[in-house]
């Protein structure tokens, strides 16, 4: 279960935002909807503790966000959150296979290549393992970036406008794709966007 409490981010002193009280039941599926500037990628950089809320409360399951200390914060995010960007923020001078192995050192994961090939294989770019990203067609380069974001297979899968720079064929693949990979992971999907082509494709959504 994820689930946010009186939840508020002060960026500065003109911008503070609160958060609707919100819960998703584990291996639920919700899209963050919202006019620019609500608050969509600040609530995913909250549930995914990249920022810590001014005040507030956010558990991923028993874990209380707020309660962990900076390298605690990453331990947990390495192998519990997974996180997908507009842009597919993958390290450019490493190899598709090469990201991943990182993702999982970065988790104190030992490094697992069956597990690395299993998850390129089921995306589609097993082919691809051994190319540089600046290689990668864009919807390649999304789909490699979900590849990282369920490798370690995390019970949350944060998803920021995943599909805004993509065309209709390819924002179909990469929605199918994260909802499958949530689905058989048995991970939690949220999805912060202004893409009216997901709307009737999300159990559920949050209205910011
Ligand atoms: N680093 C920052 N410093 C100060 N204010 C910020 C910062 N980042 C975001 N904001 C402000 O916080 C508010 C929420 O921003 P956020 O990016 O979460 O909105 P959003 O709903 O994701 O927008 P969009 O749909 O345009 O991506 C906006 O008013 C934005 O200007």
């Amino acid at each position: 279960m994820i689930s946010i409490k009186d939840l508020i981010y002060q960026y500065n002193s003109e911008t503070r935002i609160s958060f609707p009280d919100w819960q998703l039941d584990t291996r639920g599926q919700a899209l963050i909807l919202g006019k620019s500037g609500c608050g969509k990628t600040t609530l995913l950089h909250l549930l995914g503790g990249l920022l810590q809320p001014s005040s507030g409360s956010v558990f991923i399951d028993d874990q209380d966000l707020t309660k962990l200390t900076g390298s605690e914060l990453d331990h947990f995010r390495g192998q519990h959150i997974g996180f997908v960007f507009q842009k597919p923020h993958l390290i450019k001078a490493l190899n598709v296979q090469e990201n991943l192995f990182l993702a999982q050192h970065l988790a104190g994961i030992p490094k697992d290549k069956e597990r690395v090939l299993e998850v390129l294989k089921t995306l589609d770019l097993l082919e691809k393992r051994k190319s540089k990203v600046y290689e990668l067609s864009e919807g390649q380069a999304q789909r490699a970036s979900i590849a990282r974001a369920v490798l370690n297979k995390p019970a949350l899968i944060l998803a920021d406008e995943p599909t805004s720079s993509l065309d209709d064929e390819n924002c179909a693949r990469v929605i199918e794709i994260l909802l499958d990979q949530a689905k058989s992971q048995g991970a939690a999907l949220v999805i912060a966007t202004h893409d009216q082509r997901l709307k009737n494709q999300v159990q559920s959504s949050l209205n910011l």
